[in-house]
């Protein structure tokens, strides 16, 4: 399977790269950044320290994903909506792993699924998907008394809060209470907060250094807490997830789905 990494020169964008020159089954078919970066024209294998691979660097999306059977999109919000609108017109496969994500993003992408075949999630690591299930099943099992916590740790260039991760942990936690997650989420506190609200998700971010990325979901109940939590050790996780994901979507209709939905994690 032919794939393009758009974002190439991104710290995901060269590990997707090493991931389609260490996988079976699929190469790198185009390799694409903003006009002006100063990687354009370099070959991405070199870019991404895995050696040539006759692959430029290139800041024409288009005539890429239309010569490949889909992409993978480690990016920003803006970009992502566009890359989607491109996806779609060429019916090919978006991975897309991108966070920060507002509700009007989403409005925008969803159709998208019309014609492309596009997998979305806040991360696609086997671990964090699993996690995902077991804090469903924690929530569900223990009732309000006690109260569930998101905590995330990330390097200090990542530029969005809660994460994409912590918040697909959240989502989970809610489908597990029975509740819907936008009224019951706690995400700033600061000054005198006053008493912890009864029943509701809260969310606490770390930044800093090179921490690739750490969640943890509490449950504090009375008398005793219940902590589950993840530790990604290199973002390779991440890269062959997406690959993956893409490998599976190639067999699927047009739609909008989900890591869970690749690895049978999906209720
Ligand atoms: N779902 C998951 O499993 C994971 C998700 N992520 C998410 O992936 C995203 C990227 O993370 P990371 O690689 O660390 O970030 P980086 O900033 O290192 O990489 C993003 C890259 O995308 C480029 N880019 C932005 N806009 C465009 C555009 N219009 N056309 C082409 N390239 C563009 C950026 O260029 P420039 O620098 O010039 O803006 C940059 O090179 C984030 O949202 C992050 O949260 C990260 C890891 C795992
Ligand atoms: O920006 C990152 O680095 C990461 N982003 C994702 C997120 O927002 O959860 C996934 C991973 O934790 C790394």
């Amino acid at each position: 399977m032919r794939l393009a990494v758009v974002g190439a020169a991104g710290r995901m964008g060269r590990a997707l790269i090493r991931a389609l020159h260490e996988m079976d089954g699929v190469c790198l078919g185009g390799a694409i950044e903003r006009p002006g970066v100063p990687e354009l024209g370099e070959d991405a294998g070199v870019l991404a320290g895995v050696g040539p691979l006759g692959v430029p660097v290139s800041d024409d999306p288009l005539s890429v994903i239309a010569a490949t059977e889909g992409v993978l999109d480690f990016t920003a919000p803006a970009a992502t909506r566009h890359f989607a609108e491109l996806t779609a017109q060429a019916r090919v496969v978006h991975v897309i792993g991108t966070t920060g994500m507002s509700e009007a993003d989403l409005a925008e992408i969803r159709p998208a699924g019309r014609h492309a075949r596009i997998v979305r999630s806040g991360n696609m690591s086997l671990g964090v998907n699993l996690l995902a299930a077991l804090v469903r099943q924690a929530a569900a099992a223990l009732d309000a008394d006690f109260d569930i916590e998101i905590l995330d740790a990330h390097h200090r260039n990542k530029v969005d809060a809660p994460s994409g991760t912590a918040l697909l942990l959240g989502e989970a936690a809610a489908e597990g209470r029975g509740i819907p997650l936008a009224e019951n989420e706690l995400r700033d506190r600061d000054g005198i907060t006053g008493v912890r609200p009864r029943g509701k998700i809260g969310y606490a971010a770390l930044r800093g250094g090179t921490v690739i990325g750490d969640h943890s979901v509490m449950f504090a109940g009375p008398l005793e807490t219940l902590t589950l939590s993840h530790h990604a050790q290199d973002r390779q996780i991440f890269a062959h997830g997406a690959v993956k994901a893409a490998l599976w979507a190639r067999d699927q209709k047009p739609g909008f789905y989900s890591m869970a939905d690749v690895l049978g994690l999906a209720d």
